[in-house]
């Protein structure tokens, strides 16, 4: 089972569905992370900050499946936005995973009162050219931190990775990415802690398809035009979170999904103006 894949604005393939790693770690996050390959995820979602680079690499071994099969992403944390930090972190993630390239490297958080992220967006530029990474993006940038970083080294980023699931479905940001040519790509896309399993559009499309809630939820993602990365450490979810293509929500569905955001839809205290994550 495999959802078709997306095409970034650098040209490159991204699959339309990724792993989420985070908190996978030991022998059990090896295992977890083994299981999704084998179920036939081909995009795993990993960060400095989870501290299992080791890990996903070491799945990734185990596995058997071919490098060039896989997306792999990574990213960099607030505490290395100074440019050769920056390098260098993208060098020991690249240590750590036991590749020799990242398929995609996010800037993980701006820290906009660190104010260097337009720096460490250099340093990603840099390290594209040099075949280090081969796709470049951030993750919780707003409208005014993309704006900034594409006037200041006219480069645009391939993905932005943001919160977004029902109750926070990012319409104004969405809008943003589809005019400047960006990929949404969704964290959190089930909605976590907060799963909105049981709100009528949810079980209603569940009922009617014959699927899980949280493929409804995951099938409203594709439809939305973001890439998911579900993060699940059972089997069987993470192959229902792949299996998402006999059936199609109508646009009134997908509406009533959408409208189900609210103001304080957040998960956590997670606004990128504020918050802060080194
Ligand atoms: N860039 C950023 O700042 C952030 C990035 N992320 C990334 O996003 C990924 C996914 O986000 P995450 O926060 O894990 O949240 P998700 O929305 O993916 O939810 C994961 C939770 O849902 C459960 N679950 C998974 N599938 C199903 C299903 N079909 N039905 C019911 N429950 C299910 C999992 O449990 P179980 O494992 O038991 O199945 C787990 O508890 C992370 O792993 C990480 O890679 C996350 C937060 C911030
Ligand atoms: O998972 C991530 O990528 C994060 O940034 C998390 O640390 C997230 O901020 C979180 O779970 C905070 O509780």
């Amino acid at each position: 089972m495999s959802v078709p894949t997306r095409t970034l604005n650098d040209g490159r393939a991204i699959p339309g569905v990724g792993f989420g790693t985070y908190p996978l770690t030991g022998d059990d996050g090896i295992a977890a992370v083994v299981s999704a390959l084998e179920v036939g995820y081909r995009l795993l979602d990993t960060a400095v900050n989870y501290e299992n680079e080791r890990e996903v690499g070491e799945a990734i071994r185990r596995s058997g499946v071919p490098r060039d099969e896989l997306f792999v992403t990574s990213k960099l944390p607030g505490r290395h936005h100074g440019y050769d930090d920056a390098v260098a972190s993208v060098h020991a993630s690249l240590e750590r995973l036991g590749l020799d390239h990242l398929d995609l490297h996010l800037i993980h958080w701006p820290n906009p009162s660190v104010d260097k992220y337009v720096e460490a967006w250099r340093a990603l530029v840099d390290l594209r050219e040099q075949g280090l990474v081969r796709s470049i993006g951030v993750s919780n940038f707003t409208e005014a931190h993309l704006e900034r970083i594409i006037a200041e080294t006219g480069v645009t980023p391939a993905v932005n990775q943001v919160e977004l699931h029902p109750y926070f479905p990012q319409r104004e940001l969405r809008a943003v990415h589809e005019r400047l040519g960006i990929q949404t790509e969704s964290w959190s896309p089930l909605g976590k802690r907060q799963a909105p399993f049981t709100e009528p559009p949810v079980a209603a499309a569940a009922e009617k398809y014959g699927v899980t809630p949280g493929q409804v939820i995951l099938r409203w993602q594709l439809q939305l035009g973001s890439v998911p990365i579900p993060k699940s450490a059972t089997v069987e979810r993470q192959r229902a979170n792949l299996d998402l293509l006999s059936f199609d929500l109508t646009g009134d569905e997908t509406e009533a999904i959408t409208a189900l955001g609210r103001a304080d839809g957040r998960l956590f205290d997670g606004d990128p103006d504020t918050h802060e994550e080194m």
